[in-house]
């Protein structure tokens, strides 16, 4: 009998030993019956210490000098005090940026450096922001493919075995053609024909596979294309319904590069951010999924045109179409259907189109004026 329940122990070990060769970690956390990547002894004993000492959480935004993360950072700094959130990237932060809160280099490629981060800063909270966007990952998909989806495999191993709760926003890229495209509802077929596309559907069924497997808190939202004043989009098939406004209020001309009847669902970067919070925030038994859409608008650049031309009537725009970025757009979701977010945790948008270039205008044109009096 001992002979025969050692061996079953040992096979048991066997199947559940990670292919990195790594020790498994017996936790209390359920379904997490072995971490990837490497796991001391000394690491076990750290990992005894608990975190609900803490009121509020810990958190690092990684690739945060992009469009979103500044912005998000300033809304959890509000809420959970400005120690308590950290900015990374690997860019250097400008000067505004660097003296509002802590930042620290960190490249989502070096495991070991970002592990370090995790467990001097006692990280709680990990949103995961770094990636190439549909128009640059299209330009350098080597690039892409190590930040997207390697990255993310450092990123899922980190907080898997610190027991991080972890938030990956996908993306309307995560559909392709043969999804259905108006409206798109969460589950359907999901066959993207950009390597972004691929890289967040390979981020949403990884977070989900360590979710089952590990009990990883892993939660994401697919964004649609967001829309910020203060913050520069990163070079995604979006892009155009921010750089209309600068150049609206600049030049009072602008070049679209796509078509004027190419539809697709947009958010104001308020409302991407809070939802952002809410998500995190929502008790884990109110969430019957852990990837959810999220929409507020949907229009094409005509729309946007003519409500923008309400306040500057003399806007001047040419088409001029890139292929690249069209056959991306098209093949994208025209509406979202994100009806499962609002029934499990209450999520709503509060910025329609017209509030939303209301607000755009306002930003932009004062600190134009401001810019002229300088
Ligand atoms: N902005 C949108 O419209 C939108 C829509 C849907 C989803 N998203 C997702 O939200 C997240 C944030 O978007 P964003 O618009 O701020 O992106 P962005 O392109 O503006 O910023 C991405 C950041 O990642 C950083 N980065 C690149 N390589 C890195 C590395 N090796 N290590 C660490 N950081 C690295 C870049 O320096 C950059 O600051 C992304 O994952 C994106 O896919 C954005
Ligand atoms: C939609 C989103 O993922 C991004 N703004 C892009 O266009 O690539």
């Amino acid at each position: 009998m001992p002979l025969i329940r050692s061996v079953s122990k040992a096979a048991r070990h066997l199947l559940l030993k990670p292919p990195c060769g790594c020790e498994p970690l017996f936790h209390a956390v359920r379904n997490i019956s072995d971490i990837p990547r490497q796991v001391t002894s000394s690491d076990v004993t750290y990992h005894s210490v608990s975190f609900s000492e803490t009121d509020h959480p810990k958190v690092l935004i990684t690739g945060g000098l992009g469009q979103l993360g500044v912005g998000l950072a300033t809304l959890l700094r509000k809420k959970f005090g400005k120690k308590n959130v950290i900015l990374s990237d690997i860019r250097m932060p400008p000067n505004n940026v660097y003296h509002s809160g802590p930042f620290i280099y960190a490249d989502i490629l070096d495991y070991k450096n970002l592990r370090e981060i995790v467990v001097n800063n006692r990280i709680t909270w990990l949103v995961h922001y770094s990636a190439l966007l549909s128009a640059v990952g299209e330009a350098n998909v080597t690039l892409a493919r190590d930040v997207n989806i390697t990255g993310l495999h450092n990123i899922l191993d980190i907080c898997a075995e610190h027991r991080v709760r972890l938030f990956v926003p996908s993306t309307i890229g995560a559909f392709g053609p043969t999804s259905p495209r108006n409206p798109t509802p969460d589950l359907c077929i999901q066959r993207p024909r950009t390597i972004y596309g691929v890289s967040k559907v390979h981020a949403e069924l990884m977070g989900e596979y360590y979710h089952h497997k590990y009990g990883l808190d892993f939660r994401c939202l697919r964004y649609p294309g967001i829309i910020s004043a203060d913050s520069q989009p990163g070079g995604g098939t979006t892009d155009y319904a921010v750089q209309i406004f600068h150049d609206a209020v600049k030049t009072g001309k602008f070049v679209c590069n796509l078509k004027a009847d190419t539809r697709l669902p947009m958010m104001f970067i308020d409302d991407c951010l809070r939802a952002t919070l809410e998500v995190m925030e929502a008790p884990a038994e109110t969430l019957s999924m852990r990837t959810y859409n999220i929409n507020a608008m949907s229009f094409t650049p005509e729309d946007l045109v003519q409500e923008v031309q309400k306040h500057l009537p003399d806007l001047h725009i040419i088409y001029d179409v890139d292929p690249i970025r069209q056959a991306i757009a098209d093949s994208w979701p025209m509406n979202f259907d994100d009806s499962n977010a609002r029934k499990d945790w209450g999520w709503k948008h509060e910025y329609e189109l017209p509030e939303l270039i209301q607000t755009m205008l306002n930003f932009i044109g004062a600190n134009s004026r401001l810019t002229h009096a300088n």
